[in-house]
């Protein structure tokens, strides 16, 4: 097939996304059951499929996805490791592959027995994405859709105010949030496993403990405490949706508000996001 274009191929990758992959541990009568949805995505030398069609260099998506459930087989491990060994597969064995990045996300599920178990739909999900370039494996680890919601202690007054500010100060309303944080290690931490929890643990007890005067600086409290707790790591993203609770005007019944009957905002809806680096700048 002649390629006449006179255009050049911008960056491109091309992968299997929604691998849905169940795996049960049945090493003793106490099954164990992980959960992932498996994404992979490649790039590298793949200028002939795009101008011509000429599929030499590409492995199939199938084949991508097919990766993933054989090896599998013998156990998956933390997420993370379970994502560069993909990755370095695709990359090392396949010649025009030069960069393979996996993501996985996990989907918890709480025992009920020796072999049942309960999730509810939707929920926090912990996250793992690699990057691998044939030299080195970047690694990020993450939880997406935390749903976290403090009562009181928290406050938003002495922001900027414009002929369009209606806005009302308040020392005292609901903060309620689902926060999605990444968090990137510059070194492998002794156990993928035990650093997601003590980011977890830390993220909780940074949402619960900080007075907050804003998001930002609660979201900047959050991405501190990770990197207290986690020396691996080097730098924590964080995005935070303001889950708005409006106190209801009960006025208009005779009626007071003591603080106690809100509606729940949906849209729109504040997104406060940002990154907290262990670097000082
Ligand atoms: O914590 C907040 N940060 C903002 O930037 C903001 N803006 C707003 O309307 N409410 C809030 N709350």
């Amino acid at each position: 097939m002649p390629n006449d274009s006179p255009f050049t191929l911008g960056p491109n990758s091309y992968g299997k996304s929604g691998v849905r992959l169940v795996h049960v541990g049945r090493d003793s009568a106490r099954h164990e059951i992980r959960d992932l949805t498996v994404h992979t995505a490649l790039s590298g030398d793949l200028d002939a499929t795009h101008r011509t069609g000429d599929n030499t260099g590409v492995l199939p998506t199938d084949t991508q996805k097919n990766t993933v459930y054989a090896f599998a087989r013998d156990g998956i491990g933390p997420a993370e490791a379970f994502a560069e060994r993909l990755a370095r597969h695709f990359v090392d064995r396949t010649p025009a592959i030069t960069d393979a990045r996996v993501g996985i996300e996990e989907h918890a599920w709480t025992r009920l027995g020796r072999h049942s178990f309960t999730r509810g739909e939707g929920g926090e999900l912990r996250t793992a994405d690699v990057h691998y370039d044939g030299q080195t494996a970047a690694v990020a680890s993450g939880i997406r859709d935390l749903l976290l919601l403090n009562t009181t202690d928290s406050a938003f007054r002495g922001f900027r105010t414009d002929e369009y500010t209606t806005l009302p100060e308040t020392d005292d309303r609901i903060l309620a949030t689902a926060v999605t944080a990444t968090w990137t290690y510059t070194a492998a931490p002794a156990s993928y496993d035990t650093a997601f929890d003590d980011a977890r643990e830390a993220l909780l007890a940074a949402f619960a403990d900080t007075y907050s005067l804003s998001l930002q600086q609660t979201l900047y409290a959050v991405g501190e405490r990770i990197l207290k707790a986690i020396p691996e790591v080097g730098e924590v993203r964080l995005s935070m949706p303001n889950r708005h609770h409006y106190l209801y005007d009960l006025e208009p019944f005779g009626l007071d508000n003591p603080g106690t009957v809100f509606q729940a905002g949906d849209l729109p809806y504040g997104l406060i996001e940002g990154t907290v680096r262990r670097e000082a700048t």
